[in-house]
């Protein structure tokens, strides 16, 4: 086991423990997804593990020996692991590439050209070498932290939000590249996010915090079939939230159901189309039982009365 945070017990006021008797593992080179509402945590327990705060009770190691938080490290920060926090920290004045060159030796200047080049690729940004941080856009600026943290090869890394300013198309360019990149050098991965989309395919465990409790740890697939609450389930995308009067009413098996999950069926569940709306690569649908919206995604424009199977 690379990491565990055993019992960890840790709060800002006394009065009001963030987090208690918090439990997690983290595998070498495991990709774990951190998600939660905004204020849930995150952000704070990546802080913990990275040694940038001091917590009350439990234990956390790393390869089996214990971490002692701030005041067992001279400069902040666990050496074996690097931190991308949203604050990017970068030297002003130095350029893009001095900025991922940072923690390159300069022993082989040759090979620390190569391993900077490498990169840029990775996070999009070769044409931004000679830039100083200043005149970069906030993403580029995110961008260029997570080179400089992944220029040293860290055992593990800790990502909070690291796609959270990127447009669109370079989002997805990065993703990849940085997945790939992870994932070929064995790095273990915590990933902080309030999208879990945006990690789904890569991400080996998810990991939900609620108020500071892990409430659940599973794969992708698993929590997506089986999300713990309806919390979890709104984590994972548009959902179709029922009562347990509704479930029982409409004979229905859970009470979340994603869009995809109820079909249009011969015979089933009456509902009245809303609206239908072309969403790129489905409608998407209103639809209403009795008084009761839900949205469901068809290939096919929708209108009128139709009939709904719960899957
Ligand atoms: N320095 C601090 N002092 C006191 N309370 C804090 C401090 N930093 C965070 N908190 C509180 O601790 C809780 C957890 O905050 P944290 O930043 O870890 O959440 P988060 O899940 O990362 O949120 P976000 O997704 O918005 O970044 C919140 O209620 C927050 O208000």
């Amino acid at each position: 086991m690379l990491l565990e945070v055993k019992n960890l017990y840790f709060n800002y006021q006394t009065d009001k423990p963030l987090f208690q008797n918090l439990n997690l593992n983290v595998d070498e080179g495991q990709i774990i997804a951190l998600v939660g509402e905004s204020g849930c945590g995150k952000s704070t327990l990546l802080s913990l593990i990275y040694g940038l705060i001091d917590w009350q009770g439990g234990d956390i190691l790393f390869e089996g020996e214990k971490l002692f938080g701030p005041k067992g490290n001279l400069v902040p920060g666990e050496s074996q692991m690097k931190f991308v926090a949203q604050n990017y920290d970068l030297m002003p004045y130095g350029t893009v590439y001095d900025n991922v060159g940072k923690y390159i030796s300069n022993i082989n200047l040759k090979e620390k050209k190569a391993k900077v080049e490498e990169l840029l690729d990775v996070v999009g940004l070769t044409e931004f070498a000679k830039v100083i941080p200043k005149n970069l856009s906030g993403g580029q600026q995110q961008r260029v932290a997570i080179a400089r943290a992944l220029a040293v090869l860290p055992k593990m890394l800790l990502l909070d939000e690291p796609f959270s300013n990127l447009d669109f198309s370079r989002k997805f360019e990065l993703r990849e590249k940085l997945f790939n990149y992870v994932k070929e050098n064995n790095l273990s991965l915590i990933i902080s996010t309030h999208n879990l989309e945006e990690v789904l395919p890569w991400a080996d465990k998810i990991v939900v915090l609620q108020q500071g409790r892990l409430i659940q740890n599973d794969s992708p697939k698993e929590t997506y079939e089986n999300p713990y609450n309806d919390y979890v389930a709104r984590l994972l995308g548009e959902v179709n939230i029922f009562t347990e009067e509704e479930k029982s009413q409409l004979n229905l098996k859970k009470t979340n159901y994603f869009p995809h999950q109820i079909k249009i069926a011969e015979s089933g569940v009456e509902a009245t189309v809303s609206d239908s709306r072309f969403a790129g690569s489905h409608y998407r649908n209103k639809l209403l039982i009795n008084d009761k919206p839900i949205i469901i995604y068809t290939d096919e424009f929708l209108e009128g009365k139709v009939n709904l199977k719960f899957l």
